[in-house]
């Protein structure tokens, strides 16, 4: 399975970076940055918020986007209206890179939320120290107790935190580690299907505090109009605004009621 593989390998990079640069160091760079920005504010806003996503790749797709000029994107995104930014930072299957979070974080005002699989504390350091002000929790990939754990840290630094889940089962692990933001990945990570029926199923079992975001394979306006007759606070869209030739006219198209 993709996850196993894409963790087996988070595991020996997340222990090579840590002789390149320790944790101490993480530490000092997090001293010297500004205050996060609000992630979840921006998701309450009125309406549907969009998540825009930079993806260069995914191991689904293979390259999504040749021309990849991620602050001149990031920019586009922001002027066109999305109201916070997702930024890959997984190099190996992903195309995604660390420094491209704090090129991000150098260009624009919106949140920026770190799209990473983390499985050590160790990550979550170098999401605040790179500019990051919300970070992913995939609960397919962590234990409650670690899911716990790895909040209380974000929670320590600042950051927010989007759980993610894929299924009741992984959404009652969510509920009970009692996070605000639940993500509900409409993509099957072991078939790599994508079902926006996955958050409608979902979506009803979440309590009224909760902000609720929907994940993956949304693609055009009617997804975001069956969307939006659910309680769901914010999609996050990466393919189908990266395959865009015209990356305005996609966004207003999505978040334009
Ligand atoms: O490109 P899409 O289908 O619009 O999906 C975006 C985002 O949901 C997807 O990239 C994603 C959701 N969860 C993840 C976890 C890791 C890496 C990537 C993801």
């Amino acid at each position: 399975m993709i996850l196993d593989k894409i963790v087996n390998h988070k595991k020996v990079e997340v222990e090579k970076q840590k002789q390149e640069e320790s944790l101490d160091d993480l530490k000092r760079i997090i001293k010297g940055r500004d205050n996060t920005k609000n992630f979840k504010a921006a998701l309450k806003d009125q309406g549907m918020s969009l998540i825009a996503e930079l993806k260069k790749a995914s191991p689904s797709k293979g390259l999504i986007r040749d021309d990849f000029q991620v602050v001149e994107i990031a920019k586009e995104y922001e002027q066109a209206g999305a109201r916070s930014l997702s930024v890959l930072t997984d190099y190996e299957f992903f195309r995604g890179s660390l420094n491209y979070l704090s090129e991000v974080r150098e260009a624009v005002e919106l949140p920026l939320l770190r799209k990473d699989f983390i499985i050590d504390p160790y990550q979550i350091y170098q999401a605040r120290a790179y500019g990051a002000d919300a970070i992913l929790l995939i609960v397919a990939i962590l234990s409650k107790e670690e899911l716990a754990e790895y909040l209380s840290i974000a929670d320590d630094l600042d950051l927010d935190v989007l759980v993610e889940v894929h299924s009741r089962k992984e959404l009652n692990i969510a509920l009970e580690i009692d996070t605000e933001i639940i993500g509900i990945n409409n993509r099957n990570l072991k078939v790599f299907e994508v079902d926006l029926a996955t958050t409608l199923g979902l979506q009803r079992l979440i309590p009224d505090d909760k902000v609720i975001v929907s994940e993956s394979g949304i693609r055009n306006r009617n997804d975001i109009e069956l969307l939006s007759e659910h309680r769901i606070d914010g999609v996050l869209v990466g393919e189908s605004l990266m395959k865009s030739n015209n990356i305005t006219a996609k966004v207003q198209e999505l978040i334009n009621s």
